[in-house]
């Protein structure tokens, strides 16, 4: 089993990459795990807390459960991953039975924060781009996909996104083994990544 942790900054395009390095893989031989599943449940929080929280913290994010599961995936049993709804700042009631396979992809902005989680990763990718990138990224695919406003956005970049990127996950680039530049679409470190994974398979 090969282990893969992609970690980088809000729309760094951290999921774009996993989705071009599986694209041409057997889906039997692959599963993904997305640190957006685990922020921690806040059911008993109003939505207007909710959307309070800073979640670009790393005490946001229910890193016991996430290693736990991945404990679970390499022992060779199935886990049920739940499902994050940017929407409502909440887990929904649905699960996804996600099963062990060959490699694991596990992707998500404070990966490599937390030192448990870290080191189950055999390889351990940083997906790079510029800050005026990614605001525009997010800006744009917030208000399309996640149901944002301009104001939100911008607002939460100056609160938490960028001083919480600074402190808790520009630092965790040098615990990478590679790092991919991507403010373009960078097919040449998408191959080499493919290739590493079909040596496993
Ligand atoms: N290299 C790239 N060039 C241009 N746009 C990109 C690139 N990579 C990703 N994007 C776009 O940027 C947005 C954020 O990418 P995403 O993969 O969701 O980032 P992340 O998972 O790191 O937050 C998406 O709309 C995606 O299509
Ligand atoms: O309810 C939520 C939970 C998280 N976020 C933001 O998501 C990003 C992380 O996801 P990426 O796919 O890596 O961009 C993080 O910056 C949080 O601020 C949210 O907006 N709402």
């Amino acid at each position: 089993m090969l282990i893969i942790g992609i970690a980088g900054g809000t729309g760094s395009g951290k999921t774009t990459v996993v989705n071009q390095i599986i694209k041409q893989l057997p889906t039997d031989e692959v599963c993904v795990i997305s640190q957006d599943s685990y922020y921690n449940e806040t059911d008993n929080l109003p939505y207007e807390e909710r959307a309070k929280i800073n979640f670009d913290h790393p005490r946001a994010i229910d890193f016991d459960l996430i290693i736990r599961h991945l404990k679970a995936l390499r022992a060779g049993n199935n886990i049920n991953q739940p499902v994050y709804s940017f929407v409502t700042h909440n887990r929904t009631k649905d699960t996804i039975k996600t099963h062990p396979r060959k490699v694991i992809i596990v992707e998500g902005i404070l990966i490599f924060n937390n030192k448990e989680l870290r080191d189950l990763f055999d390889i351990k990718i940083f997906v790079h781009a510029e800050t005026d990138e990614r605001l525009i990224r997010r800006l744009k695919r917030d208000i399309t996909e996640r149901g944002r406003d301009i104001d939100e956005v911008l607002s939460r970049y100056q609160t938490t996104l960028k001083p919480m990127h600074q402190q808790f996950i520009e630092p965790t680039k040098n615990f990478a083994d590679l790092i991919i530049p991507n403010d373009r679409f960078n097919t040449v470190a998408i191959d080499i990544v493919r290739t590493v994974i079909n040596e496993r398979l």
